[in-house]
């Protein structure tokens, strides 16, 4: 198509020389730009820097994006830092869209996500989610940092389905584990200036240091995927359960082709790791700790939720995921969530590849797409006091969150929406479960309810985290035994 002037473009805040309107995202930009698209719409173009950036705010709107114009717009931008973490872009969830990205995402939706792959890592969810409670529970009757417990809970249950071995057993330090997934987050979230600003945006890059973050990051996974990928390539290796680096080590092996060339290396492997500690360790905690502050807050609504679990489980000791399906207010509870407090608020970026028109506006390729999901998640159009957490409000609706309803998108939609949502879904339903069959929650003493402190914070990821660390006060139940 042929670049035209009358072409129209989506409306735009008025920007500054240089920046463009990088100073208008603030501190939380799903909520600075969910009030700019008050004035200027549902889809409005932005600046930051050089690069074009257009953000989508209504359940509308995005459908054209997610559905109506998927194949227009299902690539990701190459952002420096997210290249290099990847191995150039040898992942799935940064991958710009190509025949490359099409077979990997085959392969983590057939073979690394699905149900019955998920399901083969049951015993090792139901393992480190006992060995937390047990934990939660030494500590009865005192304060409980629930936002550290839930941390450490789903970082170890990805470090063991990925390398087949828990924290206890490995010479990594859980800490160090931690600290090195959230700075991978933190230079993956970031636009470096370069890619901002034309000419001299890598001289910043060079004075704030942000090369040699990314670097340090590089260095230090790239370490411990080799080692890990290393160990499970030694003679005589015994395994008694197919772990995520087994299952891709498979898959490499029967991918050479009849010259010895195989398209998957460890490379690939080692990005797909990535992804996988990048895509699932914050998100299903945040979910978590999210739900348990907005419970804590509604005695009512814990109440209601604890009887349920109670009343399925009875005297059992503790939720298993057969249970699960029985638990339909706890669904309401993660789902309410997942509306007010979606863990990823604009979704990853995508970027046009070819061009389209949203709204009779027209959309040039190479513009970057952001939907943010927070907004409409809130947007009083599609929610009835959409401020407030209200899980009833799913009783008798079909609205669901796998992509289809457009006003309810935490795991996003079309060819780039998450591949595990069912790994996303089971964990932090089991652990929410386990939580409030396993406890009476109170307050630390002296506070009430409205003290709970709910405000956000992004810090440059991608993620939406509670500013400040949940602290409750369990109680043991009667009945529970966590690791039974
Ligand atoms: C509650 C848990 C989770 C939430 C809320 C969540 C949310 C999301 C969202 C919003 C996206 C972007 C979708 C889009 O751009 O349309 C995404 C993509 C992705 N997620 Fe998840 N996710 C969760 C759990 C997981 C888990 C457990 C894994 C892997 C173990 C995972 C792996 C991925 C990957 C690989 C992508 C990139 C897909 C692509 O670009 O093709 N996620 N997720």
């Amino acid at each position: 198509v042929k670049k035209e002037h009358n072409y129209k473009l989506p409306p735009s805040p008025p920007r500054l020389p240089i920046i463009g309107n990088l100073h208008q995202l603030g501190e939380l930009p799903h909520s600075s730009l969910s009030q700019l698209s008050r004035k200027y719409g549902p889809v409005m173009l932005l600046h930051l820097g050089r690069i074009p950036v257009l953000i989508v705010s209504s359940a509308e709107a995005a459908k054209e994006v997610l559905k109506v114009n998927d194949l227009a717009c299902c690539s990701r931008p190459r952002l420096a830092a997210v290249g290099r973490l990847s191995y150039n872009y040898l992942d799935v969830a940064f991958a710009p869209y190509s025949e490359y990205w099409r077979e990997l995402r085959k392969i983590c939706v057939l073979e690394l996500f699905s149900v019955k792959r998920v399901k083969s890592f049951r015993f090792i969810r139901e393992a480190e989610v006992g060995s937390i409670m047990e934990s939660i529970s030494s500590s009865s009757t005192h304060p409980v940092n629930v936002t550290e417990k839930v941390f450490a809970l789903t970082g170890s249950i990805i470090f063991r389905i990925a390398f087949g071995k828990s924290f206890q057993g490995s010479e990594y330090d859980r800490a160090k584990f931690y600290e090195l997934v959230h700075d991978a987050e933190t230079v993956a979230g970031a636009f470096s200036s370069d890619e901002c600003f034309p000419r001299f945006g890598w001289i910043i890059d060079r004075l704030n240091g942000h090369n040699g973050r990314v670097e340090k990051v590089f260095g230090q996974l790239d370490a411990l995927f080799q080692q890990v990928i290393d160990e499970h390539l030694k003679p005589g290796r015994t395994q008694d359960h197919e772990d995520i680096i087994d299952v891709m080590l498979k898959i490499e092996k029967e991918q050479i082709d009849e010259h010895g060339h195989a398209w998957l290396t460890k490379n690939h492997i080692k990005a797909v790791l990535l992804n996988m500690f990048l895509g699932a360790v914050d998100t299903s905690a945040l979910l978590v700790i999210w739900a348990m502050a907005e419970l804590a807050r509604k005695p009512t609504f814990m109440k209601k939720a604890q009887d349920e679990v109670r009343g399925v489980v009875r005297k059992k000791g503790r939720v298993t995921e057969t249970d699960l399906d029985q638990l339909q207010y706890l669904k309401m509870v993660l789902k309410e969530t997942l509306r007010l407090h979606p863990p990823v608020p604009m979704l990853i970026a995508r970027e046009a590849i070819s061009h389209f028109n949203i709204n009779g506006y027209h959309i040039y390729p190479n513009t970057l797409i952001q939907i943010n999901v927070w907004a409409i998640a809130r947007d009083p159009k599609y929610w009835e006091n959409p401020q407030e957490f209200f899980p009833e409000r799913f009783i008798d609706n079909a609205v669901d969150f796998k992509g289809q309803h457009f006003e309810l998108l935490p795991f996003g939609g079309g060819r780039r929406g998450c591949p595990a949502l069912y790994m996303g879904t089971v964990t932090t339903e089991l652990l929410l479960a386990n939580l409030l069959y396993c406890f009476d929650w109170v307050l630390p003493d002296g506070m009430n309810e409205a003290d709970i402190n709910m405000e956000e914070w992004a810090g440059k990821c991608l993620t939406l985290s509670k500013k400040t660390p949940l602290l409750l006060v369990p109680i043991k139940y009667l009945h529970a035994q966590p690791s039974a």
